[in-house]
This record gives structure tokens, sequence and C-alpha cells, in this order.
């Protein structure tokens, strides 16, 4: 990518200005609008792919539809960039996902044009029918457009609010389906061979090309389109159309990347009353070769060289949790016959793709469905199966219902790998993994663990697999302490025990997971500064090692507990509720994330800090008399 000067990006700070361009025009500032994503991901990165395939998308809608009247929601909405920097926040984009910068996905708080949050996936259906029905009992015209990508509509929620919005022919709303045949690693799943085949059909798309010329050229010809819609799509169509069995207009495929046919195509729709679906095709990474090429890695590529597309990476020795759980479940499943691995589409992010690659029949990428995931995991381990369930902290918020309906309540053994458990960063928000210990914790027949480092993750999974019981290890994002894991011997846990790391006289720390190793180096420099501090890793939040508990109790008056979760409702209170319960006055002081206010984005090291938590704030706790 060479460097260029902006001839048109800086003429538009809103959508009245991108009005004002001709149609030739708004193609030149897309063109300019792109490289502009790909210059700032490269030195602040970001996601760059699903973006850079959304430009021309996000352009149309603007220069067809009146936003913000119009309501514009965007799914997951990390392919949302360029509509902030067409919103407004161009210069802003610099600070994109950076402390105290603009988000990486939209807020209702950030901008007018932003008519819904982004993160998780699947919700802009049903947040859109809202608005849609909103505004009809509100008396109020307006156009409310959700975009949602392939991937995204593989979540149940997208069809949930299909069935409901399709029952409400009046109902003016218009999906688009952005289709880039990805989600952030391969499509997968029925919809996947459906969405190709109404791409693909020759016949279908042939009578399809002409009908939207007529479009272009006679508008007295939508009204007649209007009407042959239903009848000639079935005939054409092999199969009966899906959108179109929900009571939704179904419209194209059309070239998402040719923003004068895109612009053309919104035009005519705009006319149309009732739920519609316009179907998108665009290639993810569009117009930058390496992301095009590789559009798993380039889903969020982190820094880059944007001249030679040389990715960025810190080279220290150590790897990242998620590698030691990748492949620890290759060596479990060689091990045991009975294991099998269960993602919903995640799985470079959580390293399942080790095991499809070792095994792809014992390996289920069952799409963004979090909630199937933990059911589909349940009846596997009802018939003898020991599934590795790896689902991120956040988006597990979705399936606690089938955590404890399907596996909890009926004890099943399924093994429930929480990935990005804590604080994780530039996602902010919606993507920390702030509250799994507090809504696992309380979860009778659950076991909820969470390592010190690699090699415990290696053993508790190890654990996990011979415990016959629900069976919860949680880990953070990020890369772990450097400890020695790969090949090593596995070494079953005894469940529900901690252990004394450092013995100390004065006030002890209790801590769970990788946390702990940024509290040794605080006790460390605490016995420098005159305070001995006992140091206990409790390893299992649940069930709570209760002997260690009482050692503690019996023998402090003064405890800091430490975890990267939700201070309310985690280990810290319920290591209060048993020194209350068993009469300890021992007094305790819970660091964690607050439970106040969201905690935003920004570097880990930045939110720690802020959380009180780093280094320096449990240090500052553990002197505190
Ligand atoms: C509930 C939930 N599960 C998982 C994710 C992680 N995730 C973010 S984007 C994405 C893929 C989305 O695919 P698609 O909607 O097709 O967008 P694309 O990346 O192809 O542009 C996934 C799985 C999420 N954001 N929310
Ligand atoms: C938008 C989204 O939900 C994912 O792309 C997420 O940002 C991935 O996070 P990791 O970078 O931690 O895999
Ligand atoms: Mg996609």
């Amino acid at each position: 990518m060479e460097k260029r000067e902006y001839n048109w990006l800086d003429r538009v700070d809103s959508p009245r200005d991108l009005k004002r361009l001709s149609l030739d025009e708004l193609r030149l500032y897309c063109d300019e609008l792109r490289h502009y994503i790909i210059e700032q991901c490269a030195v602040n990165p970001g996601h760059l792919a699903s973006s850079l395939g959304a430009v021309e998308l996000a352009a149309a809608v603007h220069y067809v539809f009146d936003t913000p009247d119009d309501r514009l929601v965007w799914d997951v909405g990390h392919q949302a960039y360029a509509h902030k920097i067409i919103t407004g926040r161009r210069e802003a984009f610099r600070t994109n996902r950076k402390l105290g910068g603009i988000s990486g996905f939209p807020r209702i708080a950030e901008s007018p044009y932003d008519a819904f949050g982004g993160g998780h996936s699947s919700v802009s259906i049903s947040a859109a029918f809202g608005m849609a029905k909103a505004a009809e009992l509100r008396g109020e015209k307006r156009q409310v457009i959700a975009v949602i990508g392939d991937g995204a509509m593989t979540g149940g929620l997208a069809f949930e609010g299909m069935n409901n919005a399709g029952a409400s022919r009046k109902t003016n709303m218009l999906v688009v389906l952005n289709d880039n045949n990805m989600a952030i690693d391969q499509a997968t799943g029925a919809l996947k061979s459906y969405l190709l085949h109404i791409s693909t059909s020759k016949r279908y798309n042939a009578f399809k090309n002409r009908l939207w010329r007529w479009f272009a050229h006679v508008p007295p010809l939508l009204t007649l389109c209007r009407r042959a819609g239903n009848a000639v799509k079935h005939g054409l169509l092999q199969k009966s159309n899906l959108f179109e069995s929900f009571n939704f207009r179904y419209f194209g495929p059309v070239d998402g990347h040719d923003v004068r046919a895109l612009v053309t195509v919104l035009r005519a729709l705009k006319e149309i009353d009732g739920p519609k679906l316009l179907h998108v095709m665009t290639v993810k990474g569009k117009g930058y070769s390496p992301a095009e090429h590789n559009q798993c890695e380039w889903h969020a590529p982190g820094r880059f060289n944007p001249e030679t597309g040389e990715r960025i990476a810190s080279a220290d020795g150590r790897d990242r949790y998620q590698d030691v759980f990748g492949q620890t479940l290759v060596d479990l499943a060689r091990l045991d016959r009975r294991v099998v691995g269960i993602t919903p589409a995640m799985p470079s992010g959580c390293s399942m793709n080790l095991l499809l690659r070792a095994m792809p029949e014992r390996c289920f990428d069952v799409g963004i469905a979090e909630g199937h995931a933990v059911t589909f995991s349940a009846g596997l381990a009802a018939a003898g199966i020991v599934p590795f369930c790896n689902i991120y902290s956040t988006f597990m918020q979705r399936a606690f219902d089938n955590v404890i309906h399907d596996v909890a309540i009926q004890r099943l053994p399924v093994v429930l790998c929480l990935d990005r458990g804590g604080l994780v960063g530039e996602d902010g928000a919606t993507h920390h993994g702030a509250f799994d210990l507090a809504y696992f914790g309380c979860i009778p027949n659950l076991t909820v663990a969470s390592p010190l480092d690699e090699r415990e993750l290696r053993n508790l999974l190890y654990t996990a697999l011979q415990s016959g019981v629900p069976f919860v290890v949680r880990y953070p994002r990020g890369k772990g302490e450097g400890a020695a894991w790969r090949d090593e011997a596995f070494e079953r846990l005894p469940i529900g025990r901690g252990r004394r790391l450092t013995e100390g006289d004065d006030m002890a720390v209790l801590t769970i997971g990788p946390v702990g190793n940024v509290a040794a180096r605080a006790v460390k420099r605490a016995a420098a500064e005159g305070v001995s501090a006992a140091h206990y890793d409790l390893r299992f939040a649940r069930p709570l090692d209760e002997e260690l508990l009482d050692e503690v109790g019996r023998r402090f008056e003064r405890v800091v507990t430490v975890e990267d979760g939700v201070v309310r409702g985690g280990v810290g209170s319920a290591v209060r509720d048993f020194f209350d319960r068993r009469g300890y006055r021992t007094q305790v002081r819970s660091l964690g994330i607050p439970d106040d206010r969201f905690v935003e984005h920004g570097t880990p090291a930045e939110l720690y800090a802020q959380c009180g938590f780093d280094e320096e704030g449990i240090l500052r706790a553990i002197l505190e008399r």
C-alpha cells in the first residue's frame, strides 16, 4: 500500500457532506476512506478486515438514508469504522480503542449516529425491530436499517428477531445481510451452504440482474418488480427462499463493493414498505491484498507495516494461555477417545483450530451460538462423550441458563473452558470477562477453577477430564508467565484445594488465577517495606478451600483478596461470607473489577491500574494498615 494524499476524505464530516458528492466522487471517497482505515489500523490496531469489507456499504447507506433520523444498527459493530469516520469521527478515529478515545464499536453515548451499541453478535434485527415498532407506535416516519454479517446471522437471536419482525408485515425495516462467507474463521453450518446456493444460482442471478437494471432506469417498473417478488424467486431458486419464509422480502444478491449499484438498490428499497432483506456480497479485507488473502489473521491483525503487510508481533518466548489450552486439548484427545472440542465460532480465537486441524471429526465449530454450544455439549456428555466447550467469558453470559439447566442440574461432565476471563483491554466494556466468577460461583454442582500459570492450566484441564463432573476452567487473554508446560507429564490436582505460596505474619493476601503472579511481586515488595504478608492461591472459586480459609481466619486480622473479576459476588465476597459464617473477625479488603460502573477500553496495564489491582495497587492495599 502506498502513501497518498487525501482529496475527498477531508471534505466529509457528516452524511450531509457525503450527499453533496456525485456518485463518481463517492467512489473516489470510498477509496480514500479505505486507505485511511488501513493507515490508522497499522499503527493503532483494530478490526481491520471486516471494516474494509463494509466501506461502500456504510457510504451507500449514509448517502441514501437520512441518518441519524433514520436508524442504522450495526451488528457486532466491528465493521463500522467507515460509519464512524463518515459520521464526524475522522480525527477521533486516531484514538480508536485507546484509553479515553472512541470505542471500537458503535455506542449510543458516543454519537447520535450510533443508533445502538455493539460488541456481541446477532442483536441487530431485534434492536432494529424494536426501533421500527417504536416509530410506528409514536406515529413517526423513519427508516430502520440493520446491517448483519453472515456470521452474525448464524446466531439464534437473529432468527428470533426475524421470526418476530416477519409477523409484523406493516413494520418498515430493512435488513442488509453483509455476506463475505466468513465469520472470524471460515463460515460454517447449513446457512453457509444456503447463502452460497442463493448467491451462485446462475438462473436466478441472471434474472435478478435484469430486474435491477430495469429498476435503475424505469422507476415505474418498481411496482411491477415488487409484485413479481415471491413467485418468481421461488420458481428460479431451487430451494424456497429462507428469508421470504420469514415474510421478509428478499432482494439481491448485489455486489457490495459497487457503491453506485448499492445506492441504486437502496434508493429503490427505501420506497418498499414492510420487512425486507437485501443480500450484499462483500469480500472480507477488501482492497488490502494481505487481508484479502488471509482473512482470518487479518480480522484483527495487531500492528503492521502497511507497505509490506508484515505484522508486528512482540516475540518474547512466552506462550498465550489459549495456546496452552489448544495444545493440551489435542494432547488430551490423543489420550482419551471420549474427548471432543466445541467452539461457537472462535476456533482461532481460543486455539481450538489445533484440534480442528489434527482431528476434524472430533471438533465442532457450531457457529455464533453459545447457548447451543453448551446444550449440544450437554447432549454429548449425556451420551458418554467428554466435551471441552470453549467460550470467551463475556460470550458465556449468553449461555447462563444453558449451564444451569442443561449442565449443572443434570450434573453432566461438561468441561467449560472460559477463555478471556478478566479485563481484556482494547475491546472494552462489552468484552471484559468481568462477571463469570460471580455468576458461576453461585451455581450448585459446578466446580470452578482458575490456574496460576500455564502448567497449572494444563493440569486443571487434565483434572477436569478425570473429574466426571461439570467443571469450569477460567483463564485470561494474552500471554502467560513463561512457565514450562509443553510435553510436561499431567498431574491430577486435588479439587477444592488451594495452597500457601508465601509464608508471612502481618496479614494475608488471597488470590485466584494468574493475577496471583502480580500479587506475588507486590508481596515481595511489601516485605522489603516491612510488611510480612502470607500469600495464598485459592485455585478454586468453587468449592472454596475451607481448611485453608479456616487457617487464614484464625491467624490474620487483615486480609486482601485479589481477583481479575467483579468485586461484588466474586471470590472476595465468598471469602467474606465464609469468615462471617465462621465468626472470624477478619477485616477483608477486596480488589478487583469495580461493580459501580463498566470498565471501558484501554491497554490491559492501564485498566488494571485504573481498577487498582495492578502491582502498585495491590502493594498499596497490603501496606494500608
Ligand atoms: C455473542 C458473540 N459471540 C462471538 C463473538 C465474536 N465474534 C466477533 S465478530 C465474529 C464473526 C462475525 O462474522 P460476520 O458477522 O460474518 O462478520 P465479518 O467478521 O465476516 O465481517 C465473531 C464470532 C461476538 N462478538 N459475539
Ligand atoms: C468483535 C469481536 O467480538 C472479536 O473480534 C473480538 O474482538 C476478538 O477478541 P480477541 O482479540 O480477544 O480474540
Ligand atoms: Mg462474515
